[in-house]
C-alpha cells in the first residue's frame, strides 16, 4: 500500500492507494463511530455497492445509504437536500460517519453535506474516478453548483481519510480517463516541470490504463496536491495555481450548462487557452504552447474551446473565485513547472479567443 500524507489546520490525514482498498473499507471506520452514512449513486453502487457494503458491514455499525441523481447537473441544492433528509431521518448524531463513495461530484456533494450537518461531521472520501482519486478527494474543497457559476457554494472540509482503490477504474468509460488526465498533467505545468515530459511520453500507457503506470500518476499526483493543500489550505496564496485552466474551464463548463462538458475536458481546454495567454503576457515560450496541445490532444481532451461569445465569456469568467476588486485573475506560466496568479486585461483576452474558440468569436 502507498500512503501520502496531507497536513492541514483543518486536519491531517492519510491518503491510502492500493488495488482492492473497497475490500478493506471497514478498517478506516473510525472505531467511535455511531453509524454509517455511505452517499453515493446508482451508476457506482451498480459496480460496487456489493463489495463495500459488505466491507462497511463487518463494523457492525448502522448503514445508511444515500443514493443520488448521477451527474454534474445534479451538483445541487435539491441533491444536498436529500442528504440531509435521509441522515435526519434516520436519526444520524454528530459521531456518524459520512462515506462520499462516486466521483468529484458525489465527492464534492458529501463533503459540504458533511462540513453542515449538525455544523460538521467526519467524513471519509473513497474517490472512484480518476479525477477523483488524484484530485478531487485531497485538499478539503466541497461545494455544489450555481446556474452562474461553478462551485459557487461551499465550504473547506478536510476528510479524515482519501481511501483509494486504483482496480475500480477499469470500469470508467475512456471519456472519463482522458478527463481525469487533464488534472494529472495540470500539476506537471504548474509545478514539475519532469512529471510533465513523464506524462508526454506516458500518454498512451495511461490512456490504456496501464496499472504501474497509473498507480505512479496518481501517487504523483496526490504527492502534489498534498505538498500545495498544506502549505495554503485556504487558498489566500499559493493554492490558486491548482486552478491553472480552470478560469477558461469553468466558463466553458457553466455557459454551455453543467454536463455538456466534462469538468476534466474543459479544464484541458482551458490550460491550452492558459499556455496561449501564457505566451502573450508572460514570455512562456510558443513552442511550449504547442507542446501543452499535443498533450491535452494526446490524453483525448478537446483543444478548440466552444463559441461564447465574447462578452459571454468576460462575463462568466467574472464569477471566478479569483476575481479580486472586479480584475479577472489568471494562473499563468513563465515555464512549465512553474505558475504565477496575476490580474488580467480582458482586453488581452482578444487574441487568445482568436486562436482558441471556435469560429464565430
Ligand atoms: N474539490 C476539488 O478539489 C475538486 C477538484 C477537481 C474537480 N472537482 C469536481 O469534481 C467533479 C468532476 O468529478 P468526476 O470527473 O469524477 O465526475 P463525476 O463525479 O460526474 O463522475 C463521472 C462519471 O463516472 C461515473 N463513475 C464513477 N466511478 C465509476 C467507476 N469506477 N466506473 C464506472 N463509472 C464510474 C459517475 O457515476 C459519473 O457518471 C466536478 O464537479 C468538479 O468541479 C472538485
Ligand atoms: O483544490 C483546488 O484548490 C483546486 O483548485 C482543484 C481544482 O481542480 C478543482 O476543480 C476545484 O474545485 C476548483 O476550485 P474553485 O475554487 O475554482 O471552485
Ligand atoms: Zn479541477
Amino acid at each position: 500500500m502507498t500512503l501520502v500524507n496531507v497536513t492541514t489546520p483543518g486536519g491531517n490525514y492519510p491518503i491510502h492507494i492500493q488495488s482492492g482498498r473497497l475490500g478493506a473499507l471497514d478498517t478506516a471506520i473510525p472505531a467511535d463511530a455511531t453509524a454509517i452514512a455511505l452517499v453515493s449513486n446508482a451508476t457506482v453502487l451498480a459496480r460496487y455497492g456489493q463489495r463495500v457494503r459488505q466491507a462497511l458491514g463487518r463494523t457492525g455499525k448502522p448503514l445508511v445509504e444515500v443514493v443520488l441523481p448521477d451527474g454534474e447537473a445534479h451538483k445541487t441544492w435539491q441533491s444536498l437536500n436529500m442528504i440531509f433528509d435521509e441522515l435526519l431521518q434516520n436519526t444520524l448524531d454528530r459521531k456518524a460517519v459520512l462515506v462520499a463513495f462516486g466521483g468529484g461530484v458525489i465527492g464534492d456533494m458529501g463533503g459540504f453535506a458533511a462540513a453542515c450537518y449538525m455544523r460538521g461531521i467526519r467524513f471519509i472520501q473513497v474517490p472512484t474516478t480518476l479525477l477523483a482519486q488524484v484530485d478531487s478527494s485531497v485538499g478539503g474543497k466541497t461545494a455544489i453548483n450555481h446556474p452562474l457559476g461553478k462551485n459557487m457554494i461551499g465550504a473547506f472540509h478536510q476528510p479524515i481519510s482519501v481511501e483509494i482503490d486504483p482496480a475500480v477504474l477499469a470500469t470508467l468509460p475512456p471519456r472519463e480517463i482522458s478527463a481525469g488526465l487533464a488534472e494529472v498533467v495540470k500539476y506537471g505545468l504548474i509545478i514539475d516541470a519532469p512529471f510533465f515530459e513523464w506524462c508526454e511520453r506516458n500518454a498512451g500507457a495511461l490512456r490504456a490504463l496501464e496499472p504501474q503506470v497509473l498507480t505512479y500518476a496518481i501517487q504523483r499526483s496526490c504527492e502534489l496536491k498534498a505538498h500545495v493543500v498544506s502549505q495554503d489550505e485556504r487558498e489566500s496564496g499559493l493554492r490558486a495555481i491548482l486552478n491553472l485552466g480552470h478560469t477558461f474551464g469553468h466558463a466553458i463548463e457553466a455557459g454551455l450548462g453543467y454536463g455538456a462538458w466534462l469538468h476534466g475536458e474543459a479544464v484541458g481546454c482551458g490550460m491550452v487557452q492558459a499556455a496561449e495567454l501564457s505566451a502573450d503576457l508572460l514570455g512562456f515560450p510558443r513552442a511550449d504552447v504547442e507542446r501543452v496541445r499535443s498533450l491535452i490532444e494526446a490524453i483525448g481532451c478537446p483543444t478548440v474551446a466552444p463559441d461564447l461569445g465574447r462578452d459571454r465569456w468576460v462575463r462568466l469568467m467574472g464569477n471566478d473565485k479569483k476575481v479580486q476588486g472586479g480584475s479577472l485573475r489568471f494562473v499563468l506560466m513563465p515555464r512549465i513547472g512553474e505558475a504565477v496568479c496575476t490580474d488580467v486585461d480582458a482586453a488581452a483576452l482578444d487574441a487568445v479567443f482568436q486562436r482558441t474558440v471556435g469560429a464565430g468569436v
